[in-house]
């Protein structure tokens, strides 16, 4: 197969944790006898810092045009003055916009080897194995913005068609899975809560009905998501919740550099990206863990090209690298951590028997 790339390295370890996920894509292109092309553009604080706009025209172009969006991170410290007028962070909310990629999908499944870097039991995490879907082009991120001397505010809406859009993609995932959704709001309080889950409601009535759907307040779910993570399966909620939630989610992994994700929505294209930030505190240091942006690589496959066995491939490389103990500072203190070359290089070694022999060209 052949598809066009476009990688969006971004600022902080993004470049780092990008870098490792094209080395394992051309790495599984080579052995399974795909033609892949990648092009990089400037987004977030690169961006303004070479254009003065944290997303160029030229970039929002080259998606467009694209197969696929492989984005590392944006921001930092440089570009955080509360006074600044463009910031690193403007350019991912507009290219996630421009591109309509609502549903973002956020797998959480710990992995053993990992259950000491978190600091929840073991016991609560042995087979947790859930979704997060988050809105991801409505809600506070998007609404309008405020600012006096003595107040700032910002807008938080949703829209019924928005909303529908969402829950009913939570639902097909969910149909593939256990038919269980929650759906997080905060109904008690918001009235963009009380239409989200008459929205959630209706769509599982009327749309759904095998689909048995709870809906939970968010901060009681902060709560059970750690308590009692394996009773979850599909989470869908608003922009923000989600984005909480899935910070929080990224301690049952036992680190944020762990859970990938997927950004999709009606249009052709996918966006990829790990959940986490440019990790100032250590850019550039070679130390960041890539395991997120390669499982996100194994997202770009499966969703964006359809080559399921190739996106297993990865996911089985990244599990059994981790069992063979390549553990990124992150997930191992003290003198056994290897950084960010050698993570890379590890699930490359641990590519599963089916990956390490080009079959036919199409
Ligand atoms: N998708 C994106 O581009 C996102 C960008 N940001 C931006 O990133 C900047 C820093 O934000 P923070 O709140 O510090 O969140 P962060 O996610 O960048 O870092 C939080 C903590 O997790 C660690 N960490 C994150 N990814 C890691 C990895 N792959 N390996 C090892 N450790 C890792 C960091 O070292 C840090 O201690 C801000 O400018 C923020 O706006 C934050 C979240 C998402
Ligand atoms: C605009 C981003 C910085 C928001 C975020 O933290 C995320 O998408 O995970
Ligand atoms: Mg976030």
């Amino acid at each position: 197969m052949r598809a066009d790339i476009l990688v969006l390295p971004g600022d902080g370890i993004g470049p780092e944790v990008t870098a490792a996920a094209v080395t394992v894509l051309r790495t599984i292109a080579e052995r399974r006898g795909h033609e892949f092309t990648f092009t990089e553009r400037l987004i977030g604080g690169a961006a303004i810092d070479a254009t003065g706009e944290p997303l160029p025209a030229d970039t929002l172009a080259a998606a467009k045009k694209a197969d696929a969006v492989l984005l590392g991170a944006v921001g930092g410290p440089k570009w955080s003055d509360p006074q600044a007028k463009v910031r690193p962070e403007q350019g991912l909310l507009a290219i996630r916009k421009a591109l309509g990629l609502f549903a973002n999908l956020r797998p959480v499944q710990p992995h053993p080897v990992a259950f000491s870097a978190s600091p929840i039991k073991p016991h609560l995490l042995q087979g947790v194995d859930l979704i997060v879907v988050r809105e991801l082009t409505g809600g506070i991120y998007f609404g309008e913005k405020t600012r006096t001397a003595d107040s700032a505010s910002d807008l938080c809406t949703y829209s019924v068609g928005e909303i529908e859009r969402v829950i009913r993609h939570a639902c097909h995932l969910a149909m593939t899975r256990s038919r269980r959704v929650t759906s997080v709001d905060k109904a008690n309080v918001l009235e963009t809560s009380r239409l989200w889950r008459e929205v959630a409601s209706r769509i599982v009535r009327d749309e759904f009905p095998e689909i048995e759907l709870e809906n939970q307040l968010v901060d009681s779910m902060a709560m059970h998501l750690l308590a009692r993570p394996r009773e979850y399966d599909v989470i869908v909620t608003e922009n923000m919740f989600g984005d909480i939630l899935t910070d929080e989610a990224s301690m049952l992994a036992g680190s944020l550099g762990l859970l990938p994700s997927a950004s999709l929505g009606e249009g052709r294209v996918g966006l990829y990206e790990p959940i986490h930030g440019s990790a100032p505190d250590i850019a550039g240091k070679g130390i960041a863990n890539p395991y997120a942006a390669i499982l996100s690589v194994a997202l770009l496959l499966r969703h964006s090209l359809g080559l399921d066995d190739e996106a297993n491939c990865i996911e089985q490389a990244v599990a059994s690298a981790l069992a063979a103990g390549n553990l990124t500072a992150d997930l191992a203190g003290g003198t056994s951590a290897i950084g960010t070359q050698a993570a890379t290089r590890a699930v490359i070694d641990h590519f599963p028997l089916p990956c390490q022999v080009a079959e036919l060209r199409d």
